[in-house]
Formats: structure tokens, sequence, C-alpha cells
């Protein structure tokens, strides 16, 4: 098996080695793997583990292609479509250095604002097209409460854990204006584009909001190299307005992803929890939805057993816990944007064990190791249980 995927991605190699963006022959399979979020779940982390993967995987971390890098190719793309995407897919292939296909490595990158930022996914879509069935998309979801306290100080290292409360307040504030179904967002009916929500999210902002925190611009300015830089009359970064709650709020996310043509089985979804508790599971489940190359099993499980972990860089650390009044506000303010994701999650064939989701949400409280001692418990069940967690990443 080993070397027939391997020589499979050889073939492809060789395919794609005349242009990337014509590599449309339909057994050309090879594409990039790209884990689009989410902020402050660990992926940092899973990066780092992924680029010890010596002769597999060559990964990078914070490309920011699809929103940074992109808007710098607008103009082109504007003027002659087809020559601008090429070019785009050019450049993105080039990310990776001259062949990144060469010799079965599997060119991934991590840039955890894919998700959220709603431009992202159709940018994708239009520049991945000619590549875009191989292409296989990953997101790591973190409950979102201990997220945003972590989205917090990521903000900016000197924030004061003591004005948390009142920032995520005034938002959850902010959020329940204009947060608006079917308007600013996707409802189960109706997509609207991007920028069309985002436009919508700054009219209502504007009309009703009067807290002075243009935190919507994050969305509106064109991004380039200088706008982290850039301040606003306040003197705040723009960055600093772009609202630490919309980030968690992932139903809406995934949704978009499905409305810019991305199909469920092709986002494997995992958790913070699954992959901090049990990452020879996670990795597991991770190689068979990536598909070739067969050895990428068997380098996760080589890796873990050298004592690699999938864990670092804590932002919350050293700093007081959440206040329990916030957790409360929170836990409630994102109750019903939870149960709208299991709800899509149970909808489609994501590539994701949507219990381990409810647990990471605190919607399902039993772990994996108690759900499958009661299964065992259960006798008549057994085998079918056993062959669903061999056989299918998806969702039940
Ligand atoms: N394996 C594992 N298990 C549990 N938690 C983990 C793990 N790996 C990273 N983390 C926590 O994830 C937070 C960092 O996330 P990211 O690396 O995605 O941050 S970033 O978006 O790239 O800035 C950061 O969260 P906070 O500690 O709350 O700040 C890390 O502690």
């Amino acid at each position: 098996d080993e070397v027939l995927a391997g020589s499979k991605v050889k073939a492809n190699v060789a395919y794609c080695n005349k242009h990337p963006s014509e590599c449309s022959h339909p057994e050309d399979q090879s594409g990039f793997v790209i884990g689009i979020g989410v902020q402050k779940s660990g992926t940092s982390s899973l990066a780092g583990f992924l680029n010890k993967l010596d002769g597999v995987v060559k990964m990078r971390k914070e490309m920011h292609f699809f929103d940074r890098n992109y808007v710098l190719l607008k103009d082109e793309i504007e003027a002659d479509r087809e020559q601008g995407l090429k070019k785009a897919l050019q450049v993105y292939h080039d990310r990776w250095g001259p062949q990144p296909f060469a010799d079965g490595w599997l060119p991934m990158e991590i840039t955890p604002v894919y998700m959220y930022d709603r431009r992202v996914a159709y940018r994708m879509m239009e520049v991945l097209r000619p590549k875009k069935d191989g292409v296989r998309l990953i997101a790591v979801l973190r409950n979102p409460v201990p997220r945003a306290y972590s989205g917090f100080f990521q903000l900016d290292e000197k924030v004061d854990p003591k004005d948390f409360h009142d920032l995520v307040a005034a938002e959850v504030d902010v959020i329940r204006k204009c947060y608006i179904d079917g308007l600013m967002f996707v409802n189960e009916q109706h997509c609207h584009p991007a920028e069309y929500q985002y436009e919508a999210l700054r009219k209502c902002v504007e009309e009703n909001v009067a807290d002075g925190r243009p935190w919507y611009e994050r969305f509106i300015i064109p991004l380039n190299n200088n706008a982290s830089k850039t301040t606003n009359d306040n003197g705040y970064s723009y960055w600093l307005h772009e609202g630490i709650l919309l980030r968690g709020m992932y139903a809406d996310q995934l949704k978009n992803f499905l409305c810019a043509g991305w199909k469920p089985e092709q986002i494997f979804i995992t958790t913070t929890t699954h992959m901090h508790t049990e990452p020879l599971d996670m990795t597991q489940r991770l190689a068979k939805f990536i598909g070739p190359p067969a050895k990428l099993a068997g380098k996760f499980k080589q890796r873990l057993k050298a004592g690699d972990t999938i864990h670092r860089g804590s932002k919350t650390a050293g700093h007081p816990p959440m206040e329990e009044r916030t957790q409360r506000l929170l836990t409630e303010f994102y109750e019903e944007y939870n149960e709208a994701l299991v709800h899509l999650l149970r909808q489609h064939n994501f590539a994701c064990d949507v219990a381990e989701v409810e647990r990471e949400l605190g919607l399902l409280v039993r772990t994996r190791a108690e759900r499958e001692s009661d299964d065992d418990d259960d006798g008549g069940d057994d085998d079918d249980n056993a062959a669903d967690d061999d056989d299918d990443v998806t969702n039940k």
C-alpha cells in the first residue's frame, strides 16, 4: 500500500510540475492540506508536531495567503480573472518552494483566521478550483469560553484581566443587536457573500452601538502589509477591534465554507481536548482523512512514541482564572451557537466525531473511555460500534 500510495503521489507530481494550475487531470488527487482554525485552539502545537514529520510534511504556520496575500493580488484578479487566478495559484504553490509535492511531500499550512474571516472560503475556492477535490481542510475546535479568554490575551500582552468582563459584556450586546441571521450571516436557505455580511455588520454597529470601538473595521479596511500597524483615531490598532467573541461562533463559519462550495467530507474536525488527551487516536484519524502517503499514520505513531507531544504556548498561564460571572455570561451566550454547531455537524458528513465536539463544548460530559466502557456493557452493539470506529472518521 505504502509503495503504491507513494508512486501515485509521484505520478501526480510529474503531472503537476508542468504548472500547478494545469493539474486538472481527473486522477490528480494530490492537494494542499490546510488548517483553517481556530485561533487559540492549539493550532501552533499541532503545526509544531506536524513539522517534525521529516520527509512527509512541509508545514507553514500562519501563512495568511487567503486573507493578507490575496489582497495584494486582488487588482490583477479583477483585471483579468483567468490569468489573475492562475497567478494566485502559482504564487500559493510556490510558497512551499518550487516543487511542493516532489518526492511525496505533503504541503500543509495552518492559518487560524481562515475559518473566521468570511472572505477566505470563497477566495480559497476561486484560487484552488483546479485542484479543489484534492484539498483537505482541518479545523481544531475549542470550547469558545476559554478560547475567548485566551483570545483576549492574544490581543495584547498588556491587557488587564480585570477588563475582560466589561469588554465581553459590551461585545455580547453588539452581537445580540447585530448578528442577524439571514441579514449579516448565512442561514439554511441562503448564503450572503462575505462582503455583504461585513457591510451589514458595519452598518448595524454604526447605527446601533455607541461604544466608539469600530471593531468591525478589521473586516472592511483593505488589508495590506502595514495594516497591523495602522491605528484609528483613538489610537487603537485595527487588530484590537475585530472583537473576541465572533471567533467562537463556529456553526456559521463552517456553513460559510459549505456555501463557498467546499464539501463537508473535505473538512476534518477535531477538538483541543481530543488532541491533548488522545493524540494517538486523533492523529490516526487525521492520517486516514488525509489519505496518501500511507506512511503518515506510522510516522505519527513513531513521533508520539518518541515523546513528541501536541502541547505548547499558553497565553492564559500566569493570569488569574476567568471570573465566574464572566464564565456564566459566556456559557449562556454561546449556548445557542454551540447547539447550532452540533446540529450542523449531525446534518452533514464532516470528517468528525460529533460526540468529541459535544464533549469539548461541555454538552457531553462522558469521556470516550467511559462511553466505550458503556458500549462494552451493552453487549450486542459492540461489533457495530467497533466497525464505525475503525472505518469511519465521519460523523454518525
Ligand atoms: N494539546 C493542547 N491541549 C490543550 N490546550 C492546548 C494544547 N495545545 C495548545 N493548547 C492551548 O491552545 C492555546 C494556543 O492556541 P493556538 O496555538 O491555536 O494559538 S494561536 O491561534 O496560534 O495564537 C493556548 O491556550 P491558553 O493556555 O488558554 O492560552 C494553549 O495552552
